[in-house]
This record gives C-alpha cells, sequence and structure tokens, in this order.
C-alpha cells in the first residue's frame, strides 16, 4: 500500500509541475483561489496536456483522499452532498454572487445580503460558511462574504449557473428516484427514455423523452439552452485545435445537428473563416439560436455564413450534401436503436465525401486497463481512465441512455451503413469521424 500512496504523492506533484509551467507559458502563476478576475485558461481552450494535468490531480488527490481518511467519515461525506446541492441551488436563485459581484475583494457583511436576498441573516450565513468551507466564497471575517473563483461562476450572467441550476433541480430531483426505478418491474429493465428517473419525475408520457418536458415551456427551454452554452464547453475538450478544420477548404458547410443555439459553433466560427454553418434542432433552440447570434454576432446571419432551419432528427434527413455532419453531445441522449436512427437519417443526407463527427465521451475499454493517450510523461493510466462514468450515469438518470466505448461507436455507426475513420482525441469529449460505408 505503501508503495501505491507514494506512487500518488509522485503523480500530484509531477502533474502541478505540468499545470505551473503552463500557467508560465503565458505568464502567469496558477491562480489564488481567493481571486474572482478571469486568468488564462478559464476562458480558453484547454490544451490536452494542462487537461490531463489537471485529471491526473484531480484522481491522484481522491483516490489519495480515499485511502488515508476513515472510511465511515468518508463514505458520511459522501451523503452530505445533498447538503452542497441545496446550498449551492440557493446561491443561484438568491442571486448570491451577483450581489457580491460590486463588493469586490471585501464582500459585503450577511446583513447587508440578507436586505438583498430576503434570507434571515443567520441562516444565509450558515449556508456561505459552508460553502466556503468547500472553497465556494469567501469568509473575509465573521459575517464577512467575499466572491472568489469558484462563486463567480454562479453569477446570474454565466452560462455554467444556468447548468448547475438546470443540474440541480431537474437532474437532481431525477437522481433521487434512481434507486426506486431501477428496482422498478416496468422501469427498470427498459431502456426507454420515458421510463428513467427523470422520464418519471416529470410523468413524461411513452413514446417521449427529457425533451417532451421542455418543449413550449420558455422558462425551462431558456435555461437548458444557456446551460448547453456553459455546461458543454465545458466537456468539449480542445475540439477547435485538435480536428484538422482549418485544413478544410473554404466555404466547407457544417450542419451541426441538433446544435441546439449553436454554442459549438461560436468558437468554430470565429476561429476558422473557410467554415460555413447550419444548425438544425428543434423550433424553440432554433429561435432561441437566432435570437442569440442576432444579439452577438448580427454579422455571421447577414453574411449567410451562419444559418439555422428547424428539423427533427428522428423524423427525416438533415440538409443533404454537405462536406461536415456534426454531432456533439447528441449520442449519449439516446439508446442504441434510438442513435441508429438518427444516424440512419443522416447518412442518407450524406454525399460520397461527407464526413459525420460524433463528439461525446469515448470510455475506456476497462477502468483498470492502461488508457489510449495520456500526453504528460509519467501519466498514470489507470488515473486517467476515472472520467467520464459520472457523466455516464447522469445519462442513465435523464434519458436511459449511456456513454460508450470506441466499439459502440464503431458498432453503431455500422448498423447506420457508417465506417469508422479515425478517433481525435481532445483531454474531455472526443471525436469520433465516420464516412460513408460505400
Ligand atoms: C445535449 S444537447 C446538445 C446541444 C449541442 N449539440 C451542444 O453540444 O451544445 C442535445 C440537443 O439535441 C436537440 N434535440 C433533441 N431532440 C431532437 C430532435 N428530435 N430533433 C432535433 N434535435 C433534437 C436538443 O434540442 C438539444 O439542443
Amino acid at each position: 500500500m505503501d508503495e501505491r500512496l507514494d506512487s500518488l504523492l509522485a503523480h500530484i506533484t509531477s502533474a502541478v509541475n505540468v499545470i505551473k509551467s503552463e500557467y508560465a507559458k503565458k505568464g502567469h502563476s496558477i491562480p489564488s483561489l481567493d481571486s474572482p478576475d478571469i486568468r488564462p485558461f478559464d476562458l480558453e481552450e484547454p490544451n490536452t496536456t494542462l487537461s490531463d494535468a489537471m485529471k491526473t490531480v484531480d484522481a491522484a488527490c481522491e483516490e489519495l483522499v480515499a485511502t488515508v481518511v476513515n472510511p465511515y467519515r468518508r463514505m458520511v461525506d459522501h451523503a452530505y452532498d445533498v447538503v452542497k446541492r441545496g446550498c449551492i441551488c440557493t446561491v443561484i436563485d438568491a442571486k448570491v454572487p451577483t450581489h457580491l459581484k460590486d463588493a469586490g475583494e471585501k464582500g459585503l457583511p450577511v446583513d447587508a445580503l440578507s436586505e438583498k436576498t430576503g434570507i434571515t441573516p443567520a441562516k444565509l450565513s450558515r449556508v456561505l460558511r459552508y460553502l466556503a468551507t468547500k472553497h465556494i466564497f469567501r469568509e473575509v471575517e465573521p459575517d464577512v462574504f467575499a466572491n472568489n473563483r469558484y462563486s463567480m461562476l454562479l453569477h446570474e450572467d454565466t452560462p455554467v449557473s444556468a447548468g448547475i441550476s438546470w443540474f440541480n433541480e431537474e437532474c437532481g430531483q431525477a437522481s433521487t428516484r434512481l434507486s426506486e426505478v431501477l428496482r422498478h418491474p416496468v422501469y427498470g429493465p427498459s431502456d426507454d427514455p420515458w421510463a428513467c428517473s427523470l422520464g418519471r419525475v416529470f410523468e413524461v408520457p411513452e413514446g417521449k423523452s427529457f425533451y417532451w418536458v421542455i418543449q413550449g415551456n420558455e422558462y425551462r427551454e431558456k435555461r437548458f439552452a444557456d446551460a448547453m452554452l456553459g455546461v458543454t464547453e465545458h466537456v468539449a475538450g480542445s475540439y477547435a485545435s485538435v480536428y484538422p478544420w482549418a485544413s478544410l477548404p473554404s466555404n466547407t458547410t457544417i450542419i451541426d445537428v441538433g446544435g441546439g443555439i449553436g454554442q459549438a459553433c461560436v468558437k468554430l466560427y470565429k476561429s476558422f473563416p473557410n467554415l460555413r454553418f447550419v444548425i438544425q434542432d428543434l423550433p424553440g433552440p432554433v429561435e432561441k439560436g437566432q435570437k442569440f447570434w442576432s444579439q452577438h454576432y448580427p454579422e455571421a446571419l447577414d453574411s449567410g455564413r451562419v444559418s439555422f432551419e428547424s428539423f427533427d432528427f428522428f423524423q427525416g434527413p438533415p440538409i443533404s450534401g454537405a462536406e461536415i455532419y456534426y454531432l456533439r453531445l447528441i449520442s449519449h441522449n439516446w439508446k442504441d436503436a434510438d442513435f441508429v436512427k438518427i444516424l440512419s437519417n443522416v447518412r442518407r443526407a450524406m454525399g460520397k465525401h461527407s464526413k459525420l463527427l460524433i463528439h461525446d465521451h469515448v470510455l475506456p475499454e476497462k477502468t483498470l486497463q492502461p488508457a489510449a493517450g495520456g500526453t504528460i510523461q509519467g501519466v498514470d493510466p489507470v488515473l486517467m481512465n476515472k472520467f467520464g462514468f459520472s457523466i455516464d450515469v447522469l445519462m442513465l438518470i435523464f434519458s436511459n441512455a449511456r456513454e460508450r466505448r470506441l466499439q459502440d461507436f464503431i458498432d453503431v455507426g455500422k448498423r447506420s451503413g457508417l465506417k469508422f475513420n479515425e478517433l481525435y482525441r481532445t483531454g474531455r469529449a472526443d471525436i469520433v469521424e465516420f464516412t460513408l460505408e460505400n
């Protein structure tokens, strides 16, 4: 056991040195937790070296803690996650990070925050103090709180806050039903989206999915679109730099299938003038997407480089004959049979030279086997293989679907008449490229 502990400590030290040197290349040190300012790598795409080092620290510290602390205490700590969830919901709903923004590093006394939020000072103080112990907010002096690097992400203007609010409310409620649903004689064995935990919480009718819950509900639809803006960027990895977008010919058209409000296209639009984009989704997201782009990038719509078109990927193919069909974070929402329907519809639109890109988590074949990739020297492959499993279970809760291994993607591709071409590792969700089988 001592050997494993020594190895974990060595991995942590070496990975932290990699992180320090990546910041140093940008002329910075690793930002202090107290700083609410935006720092390098907060917004830009992480490179794979940095993201592998961060993953290593994350997984190694978790294993280290699990090894050395009292298991009883640790298990109870896991149960205390419900406390964290309740407190995070409270500060988002009461807009605490927004109220603290102008107060800067000095922060605000809890009495002043109480006036703004309507929450009793003594109770608000306990919520904020607990979160401060988890490095979300800072207690500057007794009963005076300030934003820090983490609480700033919960500010109402950040898409991350919409994502967390969505996670906490819709997925949070659904997760409390997981045990009951998995043991239910009808819902348990089913792999239909309506029969999952979230489906049962929101009474989704047979044949429908989570998207039925939000369709036409202005608040839920907008929050989901905003959530995807922040959450999907976080899981997308270095997709703009890893895939050879720049080498695609001028005027290459990307069809972003189920592209929401076109969030994945923003970065590509800004970085690659050779690309044009058609974002296809259900009517609600399409309408919100048109609004979003006309507000932030009107020239994209005016020039015709970005356009929107409603469609239902179960009912028919997207626009035909484009060079690239791009499906980001679509596959993990659907069971194999449904995903094959979607892919088969996309295949009908593809030409001889079209490529189809599935951008989603690619799970390791086995968690306890060396991962493919791992770009930092001395990286422990077993530590690197721990990621992707929380979102896999989230998909079970959310839609009875799952994350897939590379072989699973190759199999569903084959069933849809598609041939696997190449895997592009991005450090988070990866890109799997297919072409037509014949
Ligand atoms: C998890 S989101 C991913 C959005 C976007 N691709 C991204 O990566 O940010 C799934 C998207 O699939 C869309 N979608 C769900 N059902 C659909 C359907 N039947 N036809 C077309 N789009 C659909 C949703 O509206 C949503 O925008």
